[in-house]
């Protein structure tokens, strides 16, 4: 299991680089869920880390971006929130636009939330067939509103299990996020997730707090600790 930090501009990420993780995410906290941040960070922040993290960019959401800016060549990469398009028709196309209008060497991340009935965004199964259809590489489940509780509140372990295998059956990489705090680790490693990726428990305060050093390097220690009864397990 991989931990990903999600950072907002060029300090956090060398925080996050200094401290432990293995993948760091561009996102801005007090935009929403997936919040983009700005061009220019992300080419700061990619060229400076490329060559030693895996750096994923939030694109914010379907619905309300333009999409004019292309993420750096170097980034490792992109998602896009997919709420409010339950109910729209033109979304499938107008996501593949988007991935599209991206440097091919890009991985494309399907973004499913957990929350699905508060996003107003498409089920799991839809998601899962358009994962393959646009070629994704990874496949997030994360929230779209922090403050309704964290992934469990919305999907039980079992669900979880179920989604992590469709997911790996058809050869994607699986992340999962959604306030996970130290605490739920054990859960989470029942689902052994490729990539958990967390901002809230790794800030000072709220998750639009800054990332701090010292949560980022114990979340860290639990995850691999976690692993390591993972990996004692199957052998
Ligand atoms: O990509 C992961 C998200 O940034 C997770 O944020 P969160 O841990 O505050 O829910």
């Amino acid at each position: 299991m991989q931990l990903l930090v999600s950072v907002r501009n060029e300090k956090e990420a060398t925080i996050a680089a200094q401290n432990g993780v293995d993948r760091i995410d561009l996102k801005e906290p007090n935009q929403g869920s997936l919040g983009a941040t700005t061009s220019v960070i992300w080419q700061q922040v990619v060229e400076q880390w490329h060559q030693g993290f895996p750096i994923s960019v939030a694109l914010g959401e379907l619905h309300e971006a333009t999409y004019g800016d292309v993420v750096p060549a170097e980034t490792n990469s992109v998602k896009v929130g997919l709420s409010r398009c339950r109910t729209r028709n033109d979304w499938q196309q107008e996501l593949k636009n988007v991935y599209e209008r991206m440097p091919a060497s890009i991985t494309r991340v399907m973004v499913y939330y957990a929350d699905e009935h508060l996003a107003e965004s498409p089920d799991f199964v839809t998601l899962l067939r358009l994962s393959q259809q646009l070629l994704c590489g990874i496949f997030l489940i994360d929230t779209f509103d922090k403050s309704a509780g964290n992934v469990f509140a919305h999907l039980s372990i079992t669900r979880l299990i179920e989604m992590r295998k469709q997911v790996a059956d058809i050869d994607t990489s699986f992340a999962l996020a959604g306030s996970l705090r130290t605490t739920d680790l054990q859960l989470v490693a029942r689902i052994n997730p490729d990539i958990v990726a967390v901002r809230g428990a790794v800030c000072h305060g709220e998750r639009t707090g800054e990332v701090c050093a010292g949560a980022i390097q114990s979340f860290q220690a639990s995850l691999r600790q976690q692993s390591i009864c993972i990996s004692t397990q199957t052998n």
